[in-house]
């Protein structure tokens, strides 16, 4: 396993993202927040955008995880090998991409993707996956992280209430030894020590700490409905 991976079983990653349109969607604002984060004990952070990658840099001395999404249909999380190379020149340490079995807008396979993105950098990558198939594959293809970021997205899996514990057991079971980590939905913190129970090697969180509008419309709707 890859040193830098090696590194951070067990240990809570932070996703710091705004959406477009939002007030919170400025490079600088993100770095503050993953400056933060890593303040309060995040041992990575994931950033979105050729952006905020490069001032998330500037602001942490964890690993930055670097997506780039680009649109919000079909492949969108780092879609091609054309933007791989975008966020790993954006400074990037873990490059993070979708990790799907659907087609991508540049007819490469993961693996195939893999493959190049193998021929310009060592870097560590991360497969954002969302079914076991998709997950097998990506770990078969050499990914360093397996995550279930994209469970419950595309219609492979059904959407959970929170982390979708069975993918991620199944997983753990399936590859002994590498990174299965959860993301997606973990909203409590009971929820990220089950993903631990399950057995994943990291916890990914995201809208519950860094998204502000999402946490005050759970709360606003708890007061409301009390
Ligand atoms: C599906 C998709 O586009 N997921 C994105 C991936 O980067 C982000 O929007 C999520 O916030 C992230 O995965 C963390 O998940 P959560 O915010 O649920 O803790």
């Amino acid at each position: 396993m890859h040193p830098a991976i090696r590194a951070l079983e067990g240990t809570l990653i932070v996703s710091c993202q705004a959406y477009p349109g939002e007030p919170m969607r400025d490079p600088r604002t993100m770095a503050q927040v993953a400056a933060a984060v890593e303040e309060g004990g995040a041992s990575a952070v994931r950033a979105q955008g050729l952006e905020d990658i490069a001032q998330v840099k500037t602001a942490v001395t964890v690993p930055v995880i670097g997506i780039w999404k680009d649109g919000s249909e079909g492949v969108f999380i780092t879609p091609t090998l054309a933007h791989c190379r975008a966020v790993i020149e954006a400074g990037a340490d873990i490059l993070a991409l979708d990790g799907t079995l659907r087609e991508r807008p540049d007819g490469l396979t993961f693996a195939e993707t893999l493959r190049r993105i193998r021929d310009l950098t060592d870097i560590p990558v991360m497969a954002d996956c969302d079914s076991e198939e998709s997950a097998l594959a990506a770990a078969e293809a050499g990914a360093d992280i397996i995550g279930t970021t994209l469970a419950g997205y595309t219609g492979a899996r059904p959407s959970t209430e929170g982390p979708d514990l069975e993918l991620l057991s199944s997983l753990v079971a399936q590859l002994p030894g590498r990174a299965v980590v959860a993301e997606g939905r973990v909203h409590t913190t009971a929820q990220a020590a089950a993903c631990r129970e399950a057995g994943a090697f990291a916890v990914v969180v995201g809208t519950a700490i860094t998204h502000p509008t999402s946490i005050t419309r759970w709360f606003g709707a708890a007061v409301q409905g009390a």
